[in-house]
């Protein structure tokens, strides 16, 4: 959790204008260096995120042997030079993931695969952060893991070799858990099943095969994955697309400001990761689709933003696993919407970087929104423009500093984000881009 950075945001002192193309794909950056370190062969990623989250994972594979070359300074292309599934030396030290919770419990299921043992720990946020969810599965398959409060918490230090096999029903919905479960599966001696309690992103099932690891996804939706024993490079380059958990943020301020245009370009538009735009669509925003095309297994497109009057609406419970980054900015959004907007089955909200139902309804309460929190949601009934002169706390969670970012855009003076620094974690360009497009976001300190 990265503790510091204020930044001053809002009003916006006109209309949003522009084509600008964001980051990588925070998770598929994380899956792409994991599977390329354990590729036989050399992989070249194109479209890295060099969030600190994503350079977080390269360092452990670094740490246990995996040598990587940045091929530009700004960190988003690399050549990694895999070890092979078995190639893994064990690190000297403790892996750190610092902030990133798919950092931790993707890396679980691969180094439960390891017979060497090794501890991962994590910043202040992260050590807070469950991890029962992915260690009783890995333990089942015969790794073992100890820490704090039975494993649940960090730092947690797991070994493990060949596994068995096992069919994992999981109680949450999360792509971290599936996909901790399906790396640990190549591992196993047999086929690992899961089945989850509502269909969440499936950036592993779609890249194992590039690296020549088939998964088959039944119609009823159980995952299953018959290990190969082997990854092997893939020819080409390996491309990410653009991140829609970033590109919203500008989707939602564009929303929001009057007059705005702005075009989002080649973003992700992956159906598991598209629940933002079902849920903006149905609030009355203006979306449209422009130049669809793939990027490798995934779908992407042009995403053009022209502001609407936005309206509140109750959010389909199916939709929330496909949004689940977005809520920080929908809140945002549904705050400066007319009428009522109401959020249900989404608890899973309160466990990730900072419980983001409290910490979005304190930062938007504080800036006079009226958002009522409940245990698994949140209902807002929205207001024409935020106060002025508020002073928020993002908590050292870069969704929270980026969502309040936005909402000030429509406030009546300028708000002031603390504990805003963490943006770094997902996107370090933010307010750069968010500055090309006429936002008024700047750090404190830049003059
Ligand atoms: O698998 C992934 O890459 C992610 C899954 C989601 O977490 P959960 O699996 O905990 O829902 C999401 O919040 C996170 O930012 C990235
Ligand atoms: C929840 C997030 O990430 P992670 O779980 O990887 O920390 C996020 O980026 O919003």
């Amino acid at each position: 959790m990265e503790i510091g950075g204020t930044l001053i945001a809002g009003p916006a002192k006109g209309p949003l204008y522009g084509e600008i193309t964001v980051p990588g794909d925070k998770s598929m950056s994380h899956r792409s260096v994991m599977l390329a370190s354990l590729a036989d062969g050399i992989t070249e990623i194109h479209g890295f995120l060099p969030g600190d989250d994503n350079v977080a994972t390269a360092q452990m594979f670094i740490d246990m042997g995996v040598k990587i070359e940045w091929l530009n300074d700004k960190k988003t292309a690399l050549r990694v030079y895999g070890v092979g599934l078995h190639g893994l030396k064990k690190p000297e030290a403790m892996l750190d993931a610092g902030n990133a919770g798919t950092c931790v419990r993707l890396m679980t299921g691969i180094l439960a695969g390891q017979e060497f043992e090794s501890t991962v720990t994590g910043d202040a946020s992260l050590r807070k952060r469950p991890m029962k969810r992915v260690v009783d599965p890995v333990r089942s398959m015969g790794a073992t893991v100890t820490g704090n409060d039975d494993g649940n918490l960090l730092p947690i230090t797991i070994s493990g070799g060949k596994l068995n096999a096992i069919h994992h029903v999981s109680e949450v919905a999360s792509a971290q858990v599936k996909s901790c479960v399906l790396l640990a599966g190549l591992y196993a001696n047999g086929v690992t099943l899961v089945n989850e309690p509502k269909p969440t992103r499936d950036h592993t099932e779609r890249m194992l095969p590039l690296f020549g690891q088939p998964v088959d996804v039944a119609v009823d939706g159980t995952i299953s994955i018959f290990p190969n024993n082997r990854l092997t490079a893939p020819e080409g380059v390996v491309d990410i697309p653009a991140d829609p958990s970033s590109a919203c943020f500008f989707a939602v301020a564009a929303s929001l400001v009057d007059g705005s245009d702005v075009t989002l370009k080649s973003i992700g538009i992956n159906p598991r990761r598209d629940g933002w735009r079902r849920v903006m669509s149905d609030m009355g925003a203006s979306l449209t689709l422009e130049n669809e095309a793939k990027v490798g297994e995934e779908p992407v497109a042009d995403v053009r933003v022209r502001s609407g009057g936005l309206h509140g609406m109750h959010v389909d419970p199916n939709d929330v696993p496909d949004a689940i980054d977005e809520f920080p900015v929908i809140f945002a959004a549904a705050a400066l919407a007319d009428g009522e907007f109401v959020l249900e089955d989404a608890e899973e909200l309160r466990v990730k970087e900072s419980d983001r139902i409290s910490a979005m309804a304190d930062a938007l309460s504080a800036a006079g929104a009226d958002i009522e929190e409940r245990p698994d949601g949140a209902v807002i009934r929205g207001l024409a423009s935020l106060k002025g002169g508020a002073e928020v706390d993002a908590l050292g969670d870069h969704r929270i500093a980026m969502a309040m970012a936005v909402a000030a855009q429509r406030a009546d003076g300028e708000i002031r984000i603390h504990n805003a620094a963490a943006i770094a974690t997902s996107f370090p360009n933010f307010v750069a881009l968010a500055q090309s497009i006429g936002m008024n976001v700047r750090w404190q300190d830049e003059v």
